[in-house]
C-alpha cells in the first residue's frame, strides 16, 4: 500500500483518475471539495446572499452537487440558501424510483425541494410522448421540455441561480458533438460555466471540471445515497458516440477531458457564423433563439396529433403551422390550444389533418 502523496502519515487508498495521485480517502475528500471552491470562487459564480435552485435528478453528479454545495457552504460561509428543483418527466420505473432518493436527499440535506412535472406544464407524460413518437426522437422532447421546466421551476422558486450537476466528461462530450456536427453556435457557448437563459436567472456549472470518475469515487466514499439507473428510453445516440469516443481517448490519457474543455474555451467561432440572438418565446414568454421556441413548437406537433412536426428545421416548421392555422380558420376552427379537444370543430374533419400530414412526409422530418 503507498503512502498518501499528500504527505498526511496515511496509506493512500485509491489513485485518483484526473491526477493519477495516490490519496488516503480523507486527502481525496479534500482535493475534490477544494477543487469546486476553487472552481466555485474563481469564477465568482454566486453572490453571497442568494438562492441556488440545485437542479436534482437523484443520480450521482446532483447529489454530489447538492452534498458538496451544502458542504462547502457551510465551511466556507457563502451565505447561500440552497433549494432542490426536480423535473418529474414522467417515466415510469425510471423517475419515480430516482425522485424517491431525491426525497431522500432533501431530508438528508435538509433542503426544500420542489417538484415539477411534464403532465402538469405540457400535459403530456414521456411515457405518453414515447408512446406517440416512439423511441426514434424522445430524447428531443425530453430535453427541451426539461430545460424550461427547470427554467420555469427556477422563476416560481424566484431563486438568483439554477446550478445544474453538468460534469467535465459532460462538457469535453458536448464540445466534441459540436465540433462533429458543425454546431457553431453552440459550440460557442457550450463551455462557458454560466449562461444566460433569456429569464435572468443564470444556469452555472459548479462541476465543470470534475471528472465523473472522481464523483462517482466520492459519491461512493462518501456512502450518498443516489439513483444508477440509466433512463430506460434509448439514450440519446449522438451523444453515445462521442461519450464512446471520449472514454477511449480517456484509457490513452485522461487529460483529454480537460484539454478538450480547455480547447473549447479558447475557441474564438468566426464572427460571420450565423449566431442566434437569444429572445422570449411569443406563445409562452420563456427564453428562445426563435419567435416560437422549441418547446411550444414540439407541443404543438404533439397537440395536432403530427408529433415529428417540431422535429424538422423550425423555419419549415413555422411555415407548416402558419399554413395549418389559416385552412383550421376558414374551416371556422375553434381555437382549442390542443386541437385534439376540437371534438366536433370543423378543423378536425379530416382533410386538414391529412394535408399537413403529407406536407410533414414531404419534408422527411
Ligand atoms: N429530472 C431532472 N430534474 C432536475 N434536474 C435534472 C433532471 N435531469 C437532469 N437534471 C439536471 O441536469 C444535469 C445533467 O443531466 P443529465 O441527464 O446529463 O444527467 P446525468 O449526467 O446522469 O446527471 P445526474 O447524475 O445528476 O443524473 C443533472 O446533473 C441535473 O442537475
Amino acid at each position: 500500500m503507498p503512502a498518501c502523496s499528500a504527505n498526511c502519515g496515511k496509506n493512500a487508498i485509491l489513485k485518483r483518475p484526473k491526477t493519477g495521485d495516490a490519496l488516503c480517502k480523507e486527502c481525496f475528500f479534500e482535493a475534490f471539495e477544494n477543487e469546486i471552491h476553487f472552481t466555485i470562487t474563481r469564477a465568482k459564480l454566486f453572490t453571497p446572499g442568494s438562492t441556488v435552485a440545485v437542479a436534482a435528478s437523484g443520480g450521482k453528479d446532483s447529489t454530489v452537487l447538492a452534498y458538496v454545495l451544502k458542504l462547502l457552504n457551510e465551511k466556507y460561509g457563502y451565505n447561500l440558501k440552497l433549494v432542490l428543483l426536480s423535473i418529474d418527466e414522467g417515466i415510469t420505473g425510471y423517475r419515480d424510483d430516482s425522485l424517491e432518493t431525491v426525497k431522500q436527499n432533501r431530508d438528508d440535506y435538509e433542503m426544500p425541494l420542489k417538484i415539477m412535472s411534464y403532465k402538469d406544464l405540457y400535459g403530456w407524460t414521456m411515457d405518453e410522448i414515447v408512446a406517440e413518437v416512439g423511441r426514434k426522437n424522445n430524447c428531443t422532447f425530453c430535453g427541451v421540455f426539461r430545460r424550461q421546466a427547470l427554467d420555469r421551476g427556477a422563476m416560481l422558486l424566484k431563486v438568483n441561480y439554477l446550478a445544474t450537476g453538468h460534469n467535465a466528461d459532460d462538457i469535453a462530450e458536448t464540445v466534441l458533438m459540436n465540433i462533429l456536427r458543425g454546431d457553431l453556435a453552440r459550440l460557442n457557448r457550450c463551455t462557458s460555466i454560466i449562461t444566460d437563459s433569456g429569464d435572468g436567472i443564470p444556469r452555472v456549472k459548479p462541476l465543470k471540471y470534475t471528472y465523473e470518475k472522481e464523483i462517482v469515487m466520492y459519491a461512493y466514499f462518501r456512502k450518498l445515497v443516489y439513483f444508477s439507473t440509466e433512463c430506460i428510453f434509448a439514450p440519446n445516440a449522438y451523444r453515445g458516440h462521442a461519450r464512446v469516443l471520449l472514454k477511449d481517448l480517456e484509457k490513452v490519457d485522461p487529460a483529454v477531458i480537460m484539454n478538450i474543455i480547455q480547447s473549447g474555451e479558447s475557441l474564438c467561432v468566426n464572427e460571420t457564423a450565423n449566431m442566434p440572438t437569444l429572445m422570449t418565446c411569443e406563445r409562452c414568454g420563456y427564453g428562445s433563439s426563435q419567435k416560437i421556441c422549441k418547446a411550444c413548437t414540439l407541443l404543438e406537433g404533439l397537440n395536432r396529433g403530427l408529433p415529428r412536426l417540431g422535429i424538422g428545421k423550425s423555419s419549415k416548421v413555422k411555415k407548416l403551422i402558419e399554413q395549418d392555422d389559416l385552412k383550421r380558420s376558414a374551416a371556422g376552427c375553434c381555437k382549442s390550444k390542443n386541437k385534439s379537444d376540437c371534438g366536433n370543430c370543423a378543423c378536425n374533419k379530416n382533410e386538414i389533418k391529412r394535408d399537413l400530414s403529407k406536407a410533414v412526409e414531404e419534408l422527411k422530418i
